[in-house]
This record gives structure tokens, sequence and C-alpha cells, in this order.
């Protein structure tokens, strides 16, 4: 049999395949591509995968690996012997440099959808997400490229479909993970890592082939640290789903961008949180005027709902979760009907839950339910802890962003970090995390300084009690300072409220 590809084409080949199914946040992956451009592989773009999303576009490696896999597919369709007698190394690996090339051409536009989606959310949802134009574009060239003789994959049922969902995933996940969070420290790096592991498990293959209809099954627990973004990380597993393309309508399933359904289950009262999740009957509790759907009912198969704060939820909830963990079914308050919950729940909490279990706080077997997959994220000091002196400049840039735009976000953001510098010393503890540095960053633009509440070197103490003996706070300042200064002692926002007898909300709002 003549062969179709030199050993060097189909070890080139064989790598694109790996880095196609690699997790993109894993060091595994750089060496792929480092493997299958040999000399041509640029160092320079060698960590593309732990920087933040604006500096890492355009990727040279991975122009040269998109320029390499075009001229070989080309070269492939023209040579495929009209009998179909290819080995199976060869047929996988002509797929596998499609994949690659169709997955990259079109991904400008899939980022495009994502912004649409985006842009339908600010808006306030319920916008249908409309015609995806360009799937038959994509097709066309899946079928230019791999309609040759013996190779049965372009007439399989949905094949094309499957593909196009999965590369559209592919670039939510990335645009999800990238986007939202800041950080380019190891730990940072870690938790993308495993938050893409969380969408697309370990194991590509497996997941391509049948996990990705059944991810809904698996609870995702999301643990760490009060302000350290783990509803940021809830809401790019959220977005990053699966959802399917339907050829015959020309667009997807379910829109995205309308997937997310959180709930703070510490803000409200038991009944509130069931009418929330679960619906109601008109007349179930006072103040049920009508039946209503709850975040459970409307969420559809690709979406997911949240539970922020698990570890506040009463024993009742409890049951009535670990009931839809299992069986999948609820009923709206008030109701006899059983409803069936389609999509997936994501929990998080800052909570120790094994205390809690063994305080008799928490169900044991609801804490099984939610951890078969769990995410954790590390404290802002855990980031710093071993990251250059650049870290902290970059995540106060991410956060000036935010504040003052992207013009003046450099020149504040460096003004912010001398400030720190100086003020708080390298070594500050950040108790509140990311949102005490967002809390900062604030308090240095309207103010020019920032009184953390803990403990500092340097006599802050002394400020404090200054402030206070020279009568120059007003109430709600005192209050603000006052709680930013027990939850520097307490270390979770729960903790806090119990000590100051506050609702957490209020906390938090105090905490900014
Ligand atoms: N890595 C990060 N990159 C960008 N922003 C972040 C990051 N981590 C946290 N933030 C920001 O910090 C604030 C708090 O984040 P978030 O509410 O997700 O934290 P949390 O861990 O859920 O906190 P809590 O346990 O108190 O509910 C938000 O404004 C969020 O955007």
């Amino acid at each position: 049999m003549r062969r179709l590809f030199s050993d060097e084409e189909l070890a080139f080949a064989d790598c694109v395949g790996r880095v196609n199914r690699a997790n993109p946040f894993l060091p595994e992956r750089i060496e792929w591509e480092r493997k299958a451009l040999g000399a041509e592989f640029a160092e320079a773009a060698a960590d593309w995968n732990v920087q933040s999303h604006a500096k890492t576009l355009p990727n040279p490696n991975l122009s040269r690996l998109l320029e390499r896999a075009c001229v070989l597919t080309e070269r492939i369709r023209t040579d495929w012997p009209r009998n179909g007698r290819v080995t199976r190394a060869e047929g996988e690996a002509h797929v596998a440099l499609v994949a690659f090339r169709i997955f990259h051409a079109f991904a400008e536009r899939f980022d495009g959808l994502i912004r649409e989606g985006e842009a339908r959310r600010a808006r306030g949802g319920g916008e249908p997400p409309g015609r995806v134009r360009f799937f038959a574009e994509a097709r066309a060239e899946m079928e230019r490229l791999l309609a040759v003789p013996g190779l049965r994959l372009i007439g399989e049922t949905g094949a094309v479909e499957h593909f196009f969902a999965l590369a559209f995933q592919m670039r939510r996940a990335f645009f999800h993970i990238f986007g939202a969070l800041a950080g380019g420290s190891a730990p940072m790096a870690r938790l993308r890592a495993a938050i893409w592991q969380s969408i697309f498990t370990h194991d590509f293959t497996r997941y391509r082939r049948t996990l990705f209809s059944r991810m809904g099954d698996f609870a995702t627990l999301v643990i760490g640290p009060s302000g350290t973004g783990k509803e940021l990380v809830a809401r790019a597993i959220a977005l990053s789903r699966y959802v399917a393309f339907d050829s015959k309508r020309g667009m997807f399933a379910e829109d995205f961008a309308g997937a997310f359904f959180p709930l703070n289950l510490s803000a409200l009262s038991p009944t509130l949180i069931e009418s929330e999740l679960f619906g109601h009957r008109r007349g179930a509790f006072t103040g049920a005027l009508a039946d209503r759907a709850g975040w459970m009912e409307v969420c559809p198969a690709a979406g997911a709902v949240f539970l922020d704060e698990i570890g506040d939820v009463d024993a009742g909830i409890q049951v009535k979760l670990l009931r839809v963990l299992q069986a999948r079914t609820f009923q709206r308050l008030g109701d006899t009907e059983s409803r069936v919950f389609q999509g997936k729940v994501i929990a998080a909490t800052n909570r120790d839950l094994p205390a809690e279990i063994r305080a008799g706080r928490f169900r044991e077997d609801f804490y099984y339910r939610l951890c078969s997959d769990v995410v954790r994220t590390p404290s802002l000091r855990e980031q710093l802890d071993g990251a250059g002196a650049g870290e902290l400049a970059s995540l106060a840039e991410h956060a000036a962003r935010r504040l003052v735009g992207a013009g003046e976000a450099e020149a504040f953001a460096r003004e912010a970090v001398a400030w720190m510098t100086k003020n708080l010393g390298a070594d500050y503890a950040w108790p509140g995390n990311f949102r005490e540095l967002e809390q900062c960053m604030r308090n240095l633009l309207v103010r020019g300084e920032y009184r953390p509440a803990g403990p500092l070197a340097g006599g802050a103490a002394d400020d404090w009690n200054a402030l206070i003996g020279g009568g120059r706070l007003t109430a709600e300042e005192l209050l603000r300072r006052y709680t930013r200064l027990v939850h520097a002692q307490a270390g979770t926002v729960e903790e806090t409220a119990r000590r100051l007898d506050l609702d957490r909300r209020t906390v938090k709002a105090r905490l900014g």
C-alpha cells in the first residue's frame, strides 16, 4: 500500500491531535505545540495559557501550526487514494489536522457569537440568539476536506453538527475562563486548568464520545475563601456547557448566554429559597399571589443553577436538593406534581463542609452528592506568594480597567501599587482577597488612601483609635470600618455576620 503520510508528517499530525485534545491551561499543551513545531517553536509565546486573555493574541505558534495543517490537509486530500485504502493511523491523522484547521479558521466567528451572547445578556436576556450563518460554510469546508473514499466520519449522522457544537463550546470555555479570571500566578493557572477539567473532564476523547451530554449529572462544588471569585468560576462553567447545534433550524438548540441561574442561599429565608429554586403554587404562602416557576424549572438542559453559600442552607432544603441531585425531581411549594430538573448544579461555599458535617449542620449524603467535582479558588495571598513582583500590578490593572477604563488603567494601577507597597507592605495578607483589592483601588481613586480594617504593622490601630477618639467618623463610615475590622479577624462573611448580628447581605455591602 502506498504511504500517504511521511513519518514526519504522521508525527506532526499526532502532536496536532494531542494539541486538540489537551487541556489548554496545563503545561502539556505547550509541550505538544513545541514538539509539533520543533525548531520553529517561538519560546516567547510559550506561556500564553497563563497570561490574561488580552495579551495572548496573536500567537505565532498557533499561526504556524495552522499554516502547516492547511498545506498538509490540501496535499493529503489531493493524494488520497481512490480505492480508499489508507491505514487507520493515516485516517485519524487527516481528521485531527482538519479538526485543528476548521476550529481555528472559524474561531473568530465563534468569538463573534459569544460577544453577541454577552451583549444579549447585558440587555437583560430574552432575545433569541438567531441563526448561525457560517455553519453552512464550515460544513462545506469539512465536507471538502473529509469526504474522501473510505473515511466514514462525514457520512455519520450529526457528526458535523457535533463537531461544530464542540468547537463553539471550547471557544466559550476559553473566553470565559480567560476573560473573567485575572491573574498569571501558578495557583491561578491551576485554577483555570481545573475549570477546564470541570467542563471537559480530563479525557477529551471520552467527553467527545459520550460525556458531553452527561455532565449535568455531576454537580460541581467550588470552595475557597471569600472574595476569591467563586461566582466567576461558577459562571464560567455554566456558560461553557455543551449546546447541541440544530442544523435544520440553523441555530444552537439553546442560548448559552441565558444559562446561568444564581441564587445566594444565605441572603434569603427558607421559604423564599424554596420558592426561588422550586417555584410555588398560588397561595402556598402569604404573598404567593400567582403560580410561579423557580430556577430549577426554568433552567434548560444546557444551563446551570448556582447555589451560592451552600453551607448556610438549612436541613429541610438540603433534603430537597439531595433529591434533585439523585432523582432530578422536585415539586413547586404547595404542589404535588413532580417536575424534572434538566440542568446542572454548581454550588459554592467558604465554609469547611466536613467540619459542618461533624457539627451536625450539614448532611453527609448531600455532601457526597455535591463533591464529585471540587474546584478550589486560591486566596490572593497564595497567588502573590511565589509570583513575581508584577503579579499585584497586573491584578491591580485588571481591577483598574473596570474602575477607570482601559485608557487610564495602567497609570492608575501603577500609582495604586506604589501606594500599597509603601503603606501596606509587600507582605500584606489581603484577608478580603480580590474583593478587598477592588475596594482598596476604589478608595485610592476617590480618597487617595486606603485603611484596611485588620491589624497592620506600623500603627494602623493607633490611627483607628485616633479616628474614633477624634469623633471624625460618620455613623455609616464607622460601621463600614468596624465591619471590615471584624471581617479581617473573622475571616468569612458568615462569621462576621454572626458576630455583628447582621445579615450577610448587609455585611457584604459594607465590605464593598
Ligand atoms: N481572579 C479574579 N479575577 C478577576 N476578578 C476577580 C477575581 N477573583 C475575584 N474577583 C472579583 O472579586 C469580587 C468577588 O468575587 P466573587 O463574588 O466571585 O467571590 P466569592 O468567592 O464568590 O465570594 P463570597 O464567598 O464572599 O461570595 C468580584 O467583584 C469579582 O469580580
